[in-house]
C-alpha cells in the first residue's frame, strides 16, 4: 500500500506531558481518513506538523506528495471574489494561471454562481467550501481538512461531506471531526488521537468490529392494522421469541421493552455468527436486530475509556 503518510516516533511538548507522542501514522495514498479524538487530544498539533506550519520536536513525517491544508475556520482577504481567492490559491503554488480551472473547481464546491462577488460577508457555510475550494486548487495529492463540517447546518454537511468522498476517491483526504456520525458516513481508514497518543488506526469497518459489543437488540413484528391489538401481540410474539431463544445454547435472553428482547452471546464473533440462525429457527417475525454498540460512538468511547483507565492504573 502506497502511503499518502506516513510518521514514525512523531513528537512534540509543550510542558506537563501535553504534546505529542511516539506517533506512527500510516495513511493510504488515497481515500478518505479521519482523525478523530476529544478536545485536545492534538488533532490540529498533528496536522500542522504535517503540512510544516510547526516543526516536530522529534521523528519524521514521510509524504506521498504535495500537501495543502484547510483550517477549522478559514479566512480569505475580505475585497477578494471566490474566484480571484481561487486564483491566488494556485498562484501561490507557482501554478500558471487558469480561470476555467478554477471555475471547475467552484462548480465542484457549489459556488460558481457567486465566483465573482467579493467573499467578505459570506456566510460561515459559504466561507467553508470556498476555503476547501482554494485547497483543491493547490492540486495537492495529500488534502488536509481541520474539522470541515464544524458549524455547518445539516444541508451543508451533507454538501462538504459529499464533496469530501467525492475528492477521497481521488487522492488522498484526511479530515478531523467531532461529529462521529459523519465520519462513519464517509472515511475509508480513521485514526483515535487522545492525550497526544495515537491508540487505533485502521479501517473503519475493523474498528467498529472492534467495538461490538455480544448483545443484540431485537424487536418483534406485531400484526399491522389491527387496532388496539399490537401490543398484545407483540407481547405474545416476545414471549414466544423469548423462549425459542433461551432454548438454544449459550443464548442469555432479556426483556427490554413491550416489544424488544436482548440476546447475548458469550462474545460479538459468535453473536455474529449464530444471532441470524438463531433467529430463523425461533420462526417468530422480527423487524430488526440491531447491535446494542456497534457504531463509531461507541467504539471510540470504548477505546478512550479503556486507555483512561489504563494509565490511572499505573502506578506514578
Ligand atoms: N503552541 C502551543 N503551546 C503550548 N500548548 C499547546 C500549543 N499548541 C497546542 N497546545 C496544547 O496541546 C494540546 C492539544 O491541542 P490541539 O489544539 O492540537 O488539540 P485538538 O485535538 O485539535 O483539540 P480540539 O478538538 O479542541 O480542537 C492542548 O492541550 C493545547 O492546549
Amino acid at each position: 500500500m502506497t502511503a499518502g503518510i506516513r510518521t514514525r516516533d512523531l513528537g512534540i511538548d509543550f510542558g506537563g506531558g501535553v504534546g505529542l507522542h511516539d506517533v506512527d501514522l500510516e495513511v493510504p495514498a488515497r481515500g478518505v481518513h479521519a482523525l478523530i479524538g476529544p478536545n485536545g487530544a492534538g488533532k490540529t498539533t498533528l496536522f500542522s506538523i504535517l503540512t510544516g506550519l510547526v516543526p516536530p520536536g522529534r521523528g519524521t513525517v514521510i509524504l506521498g506528495g504535495r500537501i495543502a491544508y484547510c483550517p477549522d475556520t478559514p479566512e480569505h482577504e475580505p475585497w477578494l471574489t471566490a474566484a480571484e481567492v481561487v486564483a491566488q490559491s494556485r498562484a501561490l503554488c507557482g501554478l500558471p494561471r487558469d480561470a476555467t480551472s478554477d471555475r471547475t473547481v467552484l462548480a465542484r464546491c457549489g459556488l460558481v454562481e457567486v465566483a465573482d462577488r467579493r467573499v467578505g460577508s459570506w456566510s460561515r457555510g459559504m466561507t467553508q467550501r470556498l476555503g476547501i475550494a482554494a485547497t483543491i486548487a493547490t492540486g495537492a495529492d495529500v488534502l488536509v481538512l481541520d474539522e470541515p463540517t464544524s458549524a455547518l447546518d445539516p444541508f451543508g454537511q451533507a454538501e462538504v461531506l459529499r464533496l469530501v468522498r467525492e475528492l477521497g476517491d481521488e487522492r488522498c483526504l484526511v479530515l478531523s471531526s467531532h461529529s462521529l456520525a459523519a465520519v462513519e458516513r464517509v472515511a475509508d481508514t480513521v485514526s483515535i488521537l487522545h492525550r497526544g497518543r495515537l491508540l487505533w488506526q485502521g479501517t473503519l469497518p475493523a474498528l467498529l468490529a472492534d467495538g461490538l459489543s455480544a448483545t443484540w437488540i431485537v424487536r418483534v413484528a406485531g400484526v399491522a392494522g389491527v387496532a388496539g391489538m399490537n401490543d398484545v401481540n407483540d407481547a405474545a410474539d416476545l414471549g414466544v421469541l423469548e423462549e425459542r431463544l433461551r432454548a438454544r445454547p449459550g443464548v442469555v435472553v432479556a426483556r427490554r421493552g413491550p416489544a424488544e428482547l436482548t440476546v447475548t452471546y458469550a462474545d460479538a464473533a459468535t453473536g455474529t455468527r449464530r444471532l441470524a440462525s438463531d433467529l430463523a429457527a425461533a420462526a417468530v417475525p422480527v423487524v430488526s436486530a440491531t447491535p446494542e454498540a456497534g457504531d463509531l460512538d461507541s467504539a471510540f468511547v470504548a477505546l478512550v475509556t479503556a486507555h483512561d483507565r489504563r494509565t490511572e492504573e499505573i502506578p506514578t
